[in-house]
């Protein structure tokens, strides 16, 4: 398979539109567990599909902003710290665009690491393990300049059960991307399944493996277990198990707890699928 494109004619604006249009494929497809989507907003009181489609759109031009930034470069802490720089502003524009909700925190981290990532090298780079592993390289560099707050959910949770939260999985080349995300949203599809039901098969599949903060900080250690093994429930046959699926939308809900840090996961996947067809 080739690992490079080519036609040399990526531009930032292509890298930002193709961030936001994987967070609003994100977010439509339906029905997710806990998840805003198109029938509910699952476990989230102050958000519905509106709210994060106009979240995603107002990050299209943070993402060009880090293509642009990113171009032709290496990884390198200068470049580290300009983007960090540009995703704390996006987070900024985000709550703005949102009246102070964090509809995508998570979102912005991940796919603006591989955003910046997939515009590093000319020719530029297009295979998946390639822009994962440079990201990686990226996010490994210390995020010195910051001075704000460093008492997050995620690394109250991350001390609490040590885990390794969405640090962790940027810094080890996002593995539940490259071996559980993609290698099931291509299966799914040689399959003959929907594109919808490909793209849930890839939401549970992450779900079953991943240790999501979001899951821990809401509802600790026996709400994350819970939603793993139900999650590998829903696909253990070659047919999802809708009764199973209804299921744990409706215990999430109860538990108050929901899968943000899957969700990013099937954006960054989708994002990266795109890439690689495009
Ligand atoms: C690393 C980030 C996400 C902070 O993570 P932390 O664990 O401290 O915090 P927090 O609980 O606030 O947010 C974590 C979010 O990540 C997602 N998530 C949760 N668990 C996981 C997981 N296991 N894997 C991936 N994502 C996850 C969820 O959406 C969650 O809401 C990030 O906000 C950050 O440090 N940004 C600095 C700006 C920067 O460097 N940006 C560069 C790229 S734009
Ligand atoms: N469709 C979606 N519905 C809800 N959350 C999503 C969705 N897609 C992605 N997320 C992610 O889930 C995170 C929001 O979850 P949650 O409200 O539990 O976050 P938190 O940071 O733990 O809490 P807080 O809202 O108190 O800051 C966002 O950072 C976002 O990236």
């Amino acid at each position: 398979m080739s690992i490079v494109n080519t036609s040399n004619n990526i531009s930032d604006g292509l890298r930002g539109k193709q961030a936001t249009e994987s967070l609003l494929a994100e977010v439509r497809l339906t029905p997710k567990p806990g998840l805003v989507d198109r029938c509910d907003s699952g476990s989230h009181s102050d958000m519905n599909l509106a709210l994060m489609e106009s979240s995603a759109l107002s990050l299209e031009l943070m993402f060009k902003r880090i293509a642009n930034i990113s171009m032709n470069k290496h990884p390198s802490q200068y470049l580290r710290e300009r983007i960090a720089e540009i995703g704390r502003k996006g987070e900024v524009e985000m709550l703005h665009a949102t009246g102070g909700v964090n509809t995508h925190k998570g979102a912005i981290w991940a796919l603006g690491l591989l955003t910046a990532a997939s515009v590093f090298l000319t020719p530029f780079v297009k295979n998946s393990r390639d822009v994962c592993r440079l990201a990686a390289e990226l996010a490994r560099f210390p995020d010195d300049c910051y001075q704000g707050n460093r008492d997050t959910n995620g690394i109250k949770v991350q001390k609490q059960y040590n885990v390794d939260g969405a640090k962790g999985e940027a810094t080890n080349g996002f593995p539940h991307i490259i071996n559980i995300g993609l290698p099931m949203l291509q299966n799914t599809r040689m399959q003959g399944f929907s594109e919808n039901t490909a793209q849930l098969y890839t939401l549970f599949a992450i779900m079953a493996e991943l240790d999501d903060t979001c899951i821990l900080y809401r509802g600790g250690y026996s709400a994350l277990t819970i939603v793993k093994k139900r999650a590998s429930k829903i696909i253990e046959h070659n047919k999802l198990n809708w009764n199973e699926l209804k299921r744990l939308n409706k215990e999430m809900i109860e538990m108050g707890v929901s899968p943000g840090g899957s969700a990013d996961l099937l954006a960054a996947t989708l994002f990266l699928d795109k890439i690689e067809n495009q």
